[in-house]
């Protein structure tokens, strides 16, 4: 196909998607090195460029793992939830809102992106309670995860009037609770809460996995396409498993909160997400009512 090709096979979407939102969760694991990052960050920039309005929630679970060791804390993680004392707490502050936004905004910035960095405590912009202590198998007593918080509301009047004004606002998965303290938010949970609130078209979540694969350890088994009414049988089945589970479990509730489609996508790879979006048959999973 050359250039011109491309660009005509393109048009359809750039029309479909003029002025839409487009949530997008860059992931800790596909965030791997500073050429993933600013790949992702000017393909970002393109989509604003060409009429959409996108706007990022951000992971970073590896980087506040490598800073938790290297204060010589141990990481936990229970049901792939990391266990959260205060200490941890500050950690991940300082991680996620104090570095891994502001990178993101430089990388947004370097390609004239007019971004904003935001914790969820920012204004108020995500609300939360602490999440109760619950019974997990093959524990006796229930499990406290500590500063782990539940979304209760999103500001999304705030967001609406930062991408109204051209803003791409990087939000950290941070929650504040009513009495001030901060919460460690799944960043994924958080990118679909963000997703339904401001009526996105799309959640695009950036993996390190191909998509949603019939056999986890075989790329060339992707599941292209799937009805949020056949997700219960794959993961009876088993082919939807472990840190998957979080995932879809996200876009089914954006989708029946209004998102029209999600799509889980292999972030390391080179422009995934113009693929997915602009492409007739994507690159990822796509994951639709
Ligand atoms: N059917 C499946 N297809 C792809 N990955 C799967 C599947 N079932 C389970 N997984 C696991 O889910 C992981 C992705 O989740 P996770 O590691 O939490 O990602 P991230 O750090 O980007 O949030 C994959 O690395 C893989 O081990
Ligand atoms: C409660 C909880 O587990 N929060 C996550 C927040 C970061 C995150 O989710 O980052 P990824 O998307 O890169 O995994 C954590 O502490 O690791």
């Amino acid at each position: 196909m050359n250039e011109i090709d491309v660009l005509i096979e393109a048009l359809p979407y750039i029309k479909k998607f003029h002025n839409k939102k487009i949530l997008i969760k860059y992931g800790g694991h596909a965030m791997i090195d500073d050429e993933a990052m600013t790949s992702t960050a000017r393909d970002t920039v393109l989509l604003k460029y060409v009429g959409m309005k996108p706007l990022i929630v951000h992971g970073g679970g590896p980087e506040i793992s490598r800073s938790m060791d290297k204060l010589g804390k141990e990481p936990k993680f229970i049901q792939g939830l990391r266990v959260t004392d205060e200490e941890t707490m500050e950690i991940i502050e300082m991680v996620l809102a104090g570095k891994i936004s502001t990178e993101i905004v430089s990388e947004l910035i370097k390609h004239d992106g007019d971004a904003i960095s935001l914790s969820g405590k920012d204004s108020s912009l995500i609300y939360a309670h602490k999440k109760g202590s619950s019974k997990i198998e093959g524990i006796e007593e229930e499990v406290d995860l500590g500063l782990v918080g539940e979304v209760d509301q999103i500001n999304s009047d705030l967001l609406e009037m930062l991408v109204d004004n051209n803003y791409i606002p990087v939000i950290s998965p941070i929650g504040i609770a009513e009495d001030g303290t901060s919460l460690n938010l799944n960043a994924d949970t958080a990118a679909g809460e963000v997703a339904s609130s401001v009526g996105a078209e799309k959640l695009i979540i950036l993996t390190d996995v191909p998509g949603v694969l019939r056999d986890p350890s075989d790329p060339s088994t992707l599941i292209q396409k799937i009805r949020i009414s056949e997700i219960p049988q794959l993961i009876e089945e088993g082919i939807i498993s472990g840190g998957m589970i979080p995932k879809i479990e996200t876009c089914v509730k954006a989708i029946e909160n209004g998102v029209k489609s999600c799509h889980i996508i292999d972030g390391r790879k080179e422009h995934a997400m113009l693929y997915e979006i602009f492409t007739t048959n994507g690159i990822g999973t796509m994951i639709f009512e």
